[in-house]
């Protein structure tokens, strides 16, 4: 019986020249096909061998920690042009940051009798309050063009406390795991005939915007500059601070800014990286960046598995703080739990663990402006009140739960941080991706 899946398959018997001639002609054309379909074939094989994921790094932390803006350093510093390419989507995300802050500030003054600034009369108020109105619009605008929530949520929780500014209490906006919204504010009008219309409405809410920059300006210098005992949503406070340059409607982002903007982060967000710098040029870094408040933390185990490092982000500044969504649990405590837990997870015992001590500069803001650190942490009794030595403490406490908790013996690297601080983030990134490097290599050679 023939082979039905020989080629070329036999010749028929009654076949006369002129069609063995075509036949032939046909098999070579079907060869020529199938040959280049092969080699196409081999050529994605290849590709996608290359862009195999060679290491990968886990981020970790509670919310607010500054995972996903350690992220953006590592762009920043390790692939320089796409993070610049990506400061235009970014502008949305930091109006959006401004005018919900200004949206709340307005709103204790609609609810409160004796506005919250003492720089300009109660009528001065109220005109500035009509006058800024038009920013409502433009949070619905910017909400429903970047959020994963609903796009009427409001500015405000329903607990903030009437006449105080609190940058704390100012809702956040959330993105899906994907950066889907940072291709969607890239596309310019006309660019694409079936795109929705929200980067028509994003640039109409620019303009509304940059109509509104006096007033914002005028609005946030008749405030009292507020304290800084929490020292949550600090990025309120930076964007009020440069409300004149980024209200402008010929802002274009800066480093600075995009390493402020905060959008919180839902799910687990994957950055692909092609590192464009000498040393790493041409490898692939992927990173998997978590949402850190506690309803997400589930979604984590499953991303445990063959990650290269691990980078933990503890904020130190949070001794005095209380998770969002959890107001009876302190900050630090919480951070250190999860230190223990991750410390001891058996999925992990392979990976280079790195800690970052982070938020040292509103650690040492706190204790520069009175706040006690003893005062939350009994066992500090008796020690100089001063950032270097807390953060020190704090090394030594995190180091001894990772001797204790790890299911084997691993070395730690630790570092101090100020996420925000890119002079300080050069050094500290590039002595993290050369342990990251060793590590994978030393791994591969022993495998
Ligand atoms: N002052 C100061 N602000 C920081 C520092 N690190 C991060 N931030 C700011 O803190 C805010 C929160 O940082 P994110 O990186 O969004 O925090 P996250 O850990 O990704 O939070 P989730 O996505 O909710 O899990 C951002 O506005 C950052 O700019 C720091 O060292 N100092
Ligand atoms: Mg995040």
């Amino acid at each position: 019986m023939a082979d039905k899946a020989a080629w070329p398959p036999a010749p028929p018997k009654d076949e006369n020249e002129g069609e063995r001639a075509a036949r032939l002609e046909a098999e070579r054309e079907a060869k020529r096909i199938s040959d280049e379909i092969d080699r196409a074939l081999e050529q994605e094989r290849q590709e996608l061998r290359k862009r195999r994921p060679q290491t990968k790094i886990l981020l970790l932390g509670q919310s607010e920690s500054g995972k996903s803006t350690m992220v953006k350093n590592f762009q920043l510093y390790f692939c320089p042009t796409t993070f610049y390419a990506e400061a235009e989507a970014w502008r949305a995300v930091i109006h959006l940051n401004l005018v919900r802050h200004v949206n709340h500030i307005l709103e204790l003054l609609s609810t409160s009798d004796s506005p919250p600034g003492k720089q300009i009369p109660n009528k001065d108020y109220r005109v500035l309050q009509m006058r800024l109105s038009p920013l409502k619009q433009v949070e619905l605008i910017l909400t429903r063009a970047l959020s994963a929530e609903a796009s009427n949520s409001s500015s405000t929780s329903p607990t903030a406390e009437k006449s105080t500014w609190r940058p704390d209490r100012v809702t956040e906006v959330s993105i899906r795991g994907g950066s889907g919204w940072k291709a969607l504010m890239r596309k310019r009008r006309g660019s694409i005939a079936r795109l929705p219309t929200i980067p028509d409405e994003v640039d109409d809410a620019r303009r509304i915007l940059d109509a509104c920059k006096d007033d914002v300006v005028a609005l946030w210098k008749a405030q009292e500059p507020g304290n800084l005992e929490d020292g949550s949503a600090d990025h309120g406070r930076y964007f009020l601070n440069n409300a004149a340059r980024v209200s402008d409607i010929k802002y274009i982002p800066t480093a600075d800014d995009i390493l402020r903007a905060r959008l919180r982060t839902l799910g687990v967000e994957e950055y692909r990286m092609a590192m464009e710098t000498a040393a790493e040029k041409g490898t692939e870094w992927v990173f998997y960046d978590v949402g850190g408040a506690r309803s997400q933390r589930a979604a984590w185990a499953s991303y445990f598995d063959d990650v290269n490092a691990m980078i933990f982000l503890c904020p130190i500044s949070g001794f005095n703080q209380q998770l969002a969504e959890d107001v009876f649990v302190n900050r630090l405590a919480d951070s250190m739990e999860l230190w223990s837990t991750v410390c001891k997870s058996k999925l992990l015992a392979n990976a280079t663990f790195i800690l970052l001590l982070n938020k040292a500069d509103l650690l040492a803001a706190k204790l520069k402006a009175g706040l006690k650190f003893e005062d939350f942490a009994p066992s500090y009794r008796g020690r100089p009140n001063k950032a270097e030595y807390v953060a020190e403490y704090l090394r030594e406490q995190m180091m001894a739960t990772h001797r204790f908790s790890s299911p084997k013996k691993r070395q730690l690297h630790v570092h101090v941080t100020c996420a925000i601080d890119t002079n300080l983030m050069g050094v500290v990134l590039t002595s993290v991706r050369d342990v990251i490097l060793i590590d994978t290599l030393q791994h591969t050679t022993l495998l």
